[in-house]
């Protein structure tokens, strides 16, 4: 214990770098970025079925601002229809490369249809496609039948722009709670959690 408190104890904890949870987030996502060999953006989002069991998957953040989270899937999917039910989710961020966890807790709402469309027109065409094409979450008898589908809309597109599917969209968290991980050695790692308060955000050391 002595050689850990010497040498690690004395530098920096979370709560001495940045007092705002969405400027920590901002450095620790680009650091991602450059560490991560894939999908620094990749986020676990869990939400709940109707009758409160736990639902999970990974997503890809697609924005990010001091109103929230973004997010791109089927609104007709299993996650969109536990979406629909029940607005609350939780995020979270896990980079090997940086030892480190950030945990998001907080509540889901439509982002527009222009901003839908935006997104959806910045995506490669045979992504657009897929987005047609695909029942997400539903079940698929074979390849040939998902193969045949996308063919159609390759027809029915062909020349023209592929139109946002009325099902395809985005949601915003908007974050109620963040806490930030960082491993440090012996398991001793260092854990804040962070809470709006007043007009701002409020962290609380927590043991690791
Ligand atoms: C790295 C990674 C990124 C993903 N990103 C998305 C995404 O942004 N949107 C999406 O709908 N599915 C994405 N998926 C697929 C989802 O994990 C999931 O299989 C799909 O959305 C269906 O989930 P559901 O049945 O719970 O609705 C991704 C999967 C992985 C592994
Ligand atoms: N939809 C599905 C089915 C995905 O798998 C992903 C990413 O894996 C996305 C949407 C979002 O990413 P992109 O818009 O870059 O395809």
């Amino acid at each position: 214990m002595g050689d850990y408190s010497q040498n690690t104890e004395n530098t920096q904890t979370l709560l001495d770098l940045k007092s705002d949870p969405f400027d920590l987030f901002t450095d620790w996502m680009e650091e991602a970025e450059v560490s991560e060999p894939s999908d620094a953006n990749a986020m676990a989002l869990a939400t709940s079925t109707p009758d409160g069991h736990p639902s999970l998957r990974v997503v890809l953040l697609k924005g990010v601002d001091r109103n929230g989270f973004v997010f791109y899937t089927n609104k007709e999917s299993r996650k969109g229809l536990e979406l629909a039910e029940n607005p609350f989710v939780s995020l979270l961020f896990h980079w090997k490369s940086l030892r480190r966890q950030i945990r998001i807790e907080g509540t889901v709402s439509p982002v527009s249809e222009q901003e839908a469309d935006l997104y959806f027109a910045s995506r490669s065409r045979m992504s657009r496609l897929g987005a047609v094409a695909s029942d997400q979450s539903r079940p698929l008898e074979n390849r040939e039948i998902f193969k045949k589908r996308i063919q159609e809309a390759e027809e029915r597109y062909e020349g023209q722009q592929v139109p946002r599917p009325a099902n395809w969209s985005g949601y915003r968290v908007k974050p109620s709670a963040f806490e930030f991980w960082q491993e440090r050695p012996y398991r001793l790692h260092d854990r804040a959690r962070w809470t709006p308060e007043a007009n701002t955000w409020s962290a609380t050391r927590l043991y690791p």
